[in-house]
């Protein structure tokens, strides 16, 4: 069995920093899953995202626990495999493959890179498959876990009630949905204050105020996070029958939904 202890561990993934929003911009760009921020996304995404190593690590342990024998693990979204990758070091029930999907041409290459690259290391591997694709047109096998790592935050708000009862008809008695997402808050003292705290996270992992503000201005018209009541509200109304937050680290949380 690999020894697995930390996050990517096993395939080398891309160390290159991020400076994508360095220089002063005439215009900021909508943010978009190009090869640029391929390039640098690990380093982006952990230096932006409180929690994202913890959540990552652990969203595989609790999917040790949903895994129900011979079913798929779903990783929607999956940029560069890091969710699978830590499916495949926690999951160890019989007959479970993962089925990654996105629908960056550049994040799916590069995907399948480092995931051959495990496969070539070792074989007891969990089977992966890397699609290519629009979740909202996915045609859902039945599934014991489905891992939604900072995507619903980037589908359209008139979509994601579908494809949540969609990903809900799809999971088997046992499954689990794990949904992880940027919140806002109604109360808007606290929505100022974890906004601030959130920057303040930033700055000490070495951005610029002026890196801060064109992200800022990047994803403001792109990734439009819903409040914890919101993602419950949707939750209940897609099917599911228990929603249980575990895990949050200032603006960012992730959620159990059970079928
Ligand atoms: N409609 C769509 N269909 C398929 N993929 C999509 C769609 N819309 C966006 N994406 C993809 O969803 C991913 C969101 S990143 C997920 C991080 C990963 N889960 C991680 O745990 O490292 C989150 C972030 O960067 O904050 C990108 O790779 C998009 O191409
Ligand atoms: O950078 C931010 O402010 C975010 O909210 C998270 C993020 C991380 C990676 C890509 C897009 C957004």
């Amino acid at each position: 069995m690999p020894a697995f202890s930390t996050y990517a561990a096993g395939t080398a993934v891309s160390k290159e920093p991020d400076r994508l929003f360095a220089q002063p911009l005439a215009q900021v760009p909508d943010f978009a899953f190009n090869e640029d921020v391929v390039r640098v996304f690990p380093d982006m995404i952990k230096r932006s995202v409180p929690g994202y190593p913890t959540i990552v690590e652990n969203l595989g342990v609790l999917a040790a626990q949903f895994a129900q024998p011979n079913s798929v693990l779903y990783d929607l979204g999956s940029s560069l495999g890091a969710v699978t990758q830590a499916l495949r070091r926690h999951v160890r029930t019989d007959g479970c493959r993962v089925i990654a999907v996105d629908n960056s041409a550049a994040m799916v290459e590069r995907c399948r890179e480092y995931l051959n690259g495990q496969d070539s290391m070792f074989q007891e591997l969990l089977p992966v498959e890397v699609i290519e694709g629009d979740i909202l047109a996915l045609d859902f096998q039945p599934a014991s876990v489905v891992a939604l790592n900072f995507t619903l935050q980037f589908i359209a708000p008139e979509h994601r009630t579908a494809l949540l009862s969609r990903i809900r008809q799809s999971l088997l008695p046992g499954g689990a949905l794990i949904l992880s997402e940027k919140l806002r808050f109604n109360d808007p003292e606290e929505h100022a204050l974890l906004t601030d705290l959130h920057i303040a996270f930033k700055r000490a992992n070495g951005y610029s105020e002026l890196e801060i503000a064109q992200k800022r201005s990047a994803i403001e018209n792109v990734m439009k996070p819903d409040s914890l009541e919101e993602h419950r509200e949707r939750l209940l109304a897609a099917g599911f029958s228990k929603v249980v937050p575990w895990f949050q680290c200032l603006n960012f949380a992730s959620l159990i939904a059970l079928p």
